[in-house]
């Protein structure tokens, strides 16, 4: 299924530009909640896992939206063959065309098998997940012992990008199901200070390295792999004993084979899983070993779960796609810049982080697939951090600054760590924050709140209006369980794959990762070299600074 579209040609596009210009930049939150008491009712969702806990309840009627906009918002999806290009994703059609490829990372926790897509591999998945479970239980149980016969204490994930986010994210999101005798250090930066300050908690004796990376060929990953196996080599002496200690998640045999893992020890994964879709692949190895291979399957079952929702709700009941074309209506036509994740869970800190990979390496581009440069924008840029530590920094520009920042507020409705009144409080804020955006205080109101003495203080009285009608949405889940995370990270993939169907960009390419490391690759030899005088060809700036750093080292 190929789309040539342009979005801006979509017939839809340009009556979404009328309705922003007409009623969209004037519409008015508080009178759209007095005039309709079930707005609440009418503008949320709630998902729930048949066979997992996963529990969701996503509230988007804080949308500066109505029913003609979002009706028009779904005929965009429509235009665009956001379904027929769901559907060819899911049947394995290569939908990632500039690299041939199909993009399956739904069929890695299709345990039900209920989609049967097609491409190479896709029959492997359970018994590579057999050999998830077996060397999970095995480090958990203490049975796979280091080469001294002790029980392994830590493991080191090292991996950049894909292979490092996702197991990160989600160990430390569902940290109270962790091992507890069982520390996990996850490394991914060149920078020697991350293996360094990895190492210093590790003994060689007790340490498993997970060697992630599906190209095998990362140079970080793979600097990082050897520093790692020299520091091993140090204390365990004999090459032998790396076979108890080193394990490879790629889909590279070959060149994790070159680095000399044993291929019992290596898990494998296809090319139709993208990096940074890939933590329900091998790549979740790590997760496995943390939390347990149970709840890993839990946390694939929560996000299958979601993937049928996104496969079998009507558009008008499609948490992804809501949440997709609300983004597009911002983005597109209220030319927000940014868009916010704010996680009311202490847990789910590297959440935003995760999903700056997941949404901007997926959807920065700007060509379509067809190769026509696009006439609008496309990828949010997406941050945030956990609430309330966000509240005290940065949520004044949301409230009061020049610029409309969507948010997406997310808070359990149970915590993990029930402590005195600690969670009513973090929920109040979760509660009142999206409240104080989308309706403000008006002039009058903030007028009222001052003295008799101020009241004629123009200054004062300007600087407290909250001019409203900032948009959010609000998830709450039941409580962060394996399933419900799944279902979460599920939700925010989905909406990232109907954004790239509706802008037609190939959300499964990253071209624009390539140029900065060929260079790089250029520049280091002149680096070991070291003659600031030889900095290479190069501009005056980037010549100039290398001279400096080159003048400048000292203990090299
Ligand atoms: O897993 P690999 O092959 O080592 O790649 C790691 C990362 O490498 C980056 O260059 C890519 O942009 C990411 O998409 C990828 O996740």
């Amino acid at each position: 299924m190929t789309s040539n579209h342009l979005a801006t040609e979509l017939p839809s596009w340009s009556k979404l530009q009328q309705l922003h210009d007409t009623k969209g930049a004037k519409y008015d939150l508080r009178q759209a909640f007095k005039a309709d008491p079930k707005r609440f009712e009418k503008y949320s969702e709630q998902f729930k896992g048949t066979k997992t806990d996963a529990s969701l309840l996503v509230d988007y009627s804080k949308n500066l939206i109505d029913d003609e906009v979002l009706k028009t918002l779904l005929d965009l999806a429509r235009e665009a063959k956001v379904e027929e290009q769901r559907d060819a994703m899911y049947a394995g059609v290569k939908v990632n065309s500039s690299e041939g490829r199909s993009v399956l990372h739904i069929a890695l926790r299709d345990l039900p098998e209920k989609f049967k897509s097609k491409a190479e591999g896709v029959d492997e998945v359970k018994p590579e997940l057999e050999h998830i479970k077996a060397f999970s239980d095995a480090v958990r149980s203490g049975s796979h012992k280091g080469y001294s016969g002790k029980q392994i204490k830590s493991i080191v994930n090292i991996g950049i990008g894909g292979s490092n986010l996702g197991p990160l994210m989600v160990t430390q999101a569902l940290k109270p199901y962790a091992k507890k005798d069982l520390e996990a250090h996850y490394v991914s930066n060149i920078d020697g200070t991350h293996l360094a300050e990895a190492l210093r908690a590790c003994d060689p004796e007790t340490t498993v390295f997970i060697i992630a990376s599906k190209t095998f060929t990362t140079q970080e990953t793979i600097t990082n792999a050897n520093s790692a196996r020299d520091w091993f080599l140090k204390t365990a002496k004999d090459e032998s004993h790396i076979s108890k200690h080193f394990v490879a998640l790629s889909t590279n045999v070959k060149e994790a084979t070159a680095f000399g893992i044993d291929k019992a020890n290596m898990f494998k994964f296809w090319d139709w899983v993208g990096g940074r879709y890939s933590l329900w692949s091998a790549i979740g190895l790590s997760i496995a070993i943390v939390i347990g291979y149970e709840n890993f399957e839990q946390l694939l079952l929560g996000a299958h779960e979601l993937d049928v929702h996104f496969k079998e709700a009507p558009l008008e009941k499609n948490i992804p796609v809501l949440l997709a074309t609300i983004g597009i209506w911002y983005n597109n036509f209220f030319d927000a810049q940014s868009y916010a994740q704010l996680p009311y869970d202490q847990y789910m800190h590297r959440f935003a982080a995760y999903f700056q990979q997941a949404s901007m390496e997926s959807l920065g581009k700007g060509v379509t697939k067809n190769g026509k440069r696009v006439d609008y924008q496309t990828g949010e840029v997406l941050w945030g951090e956990p609430g309330t530590d966000g509240q005290h920094a940065f949520y004044q520009l949301i409230h009061q600054g020049t610029k409309l920042i969507p948010c997406d507020f997310i808070a359990p409705i149970e915590t993990q760590n029930p402590l005195g009144k600690h969670h009513d409080i973090l929920l109040s804020n979760f509660f009142a924050q999206p409240e104080a955006l989308a309706f403000g205080k008006t002039a009058e109101e903030a007028k009222g709140e001052l003295s008799a003495q101020d009241q004629s203080n123009d200054f004062l009285i300007q600087s407290k209006i909250f001019t409203g009608n900032r948009p959010t949405n609000s998830i709450l889940a039941q409580k962060i369980t394996p399933a419900t995370l799944g279902a979460l990270i599920a939700l925010y993939e989905h909406k990232i794959a109907v954004q790239g169907f509706i802008w037609n960009v190939n959300a499964y390419d990253q071209f624009g990762v390539e140029l900065g490391k060929v260079l790089a690759k250029k520049i280091l030899p002149a680096l070991e070299a070291g003659d600031p005088n030889k900095p290479g060809d190069h501009d005056s700036s980037t010549s100039g600074l290398i001279s400096y750093y080159l003048k400048n080292r000292k203990g090299h």
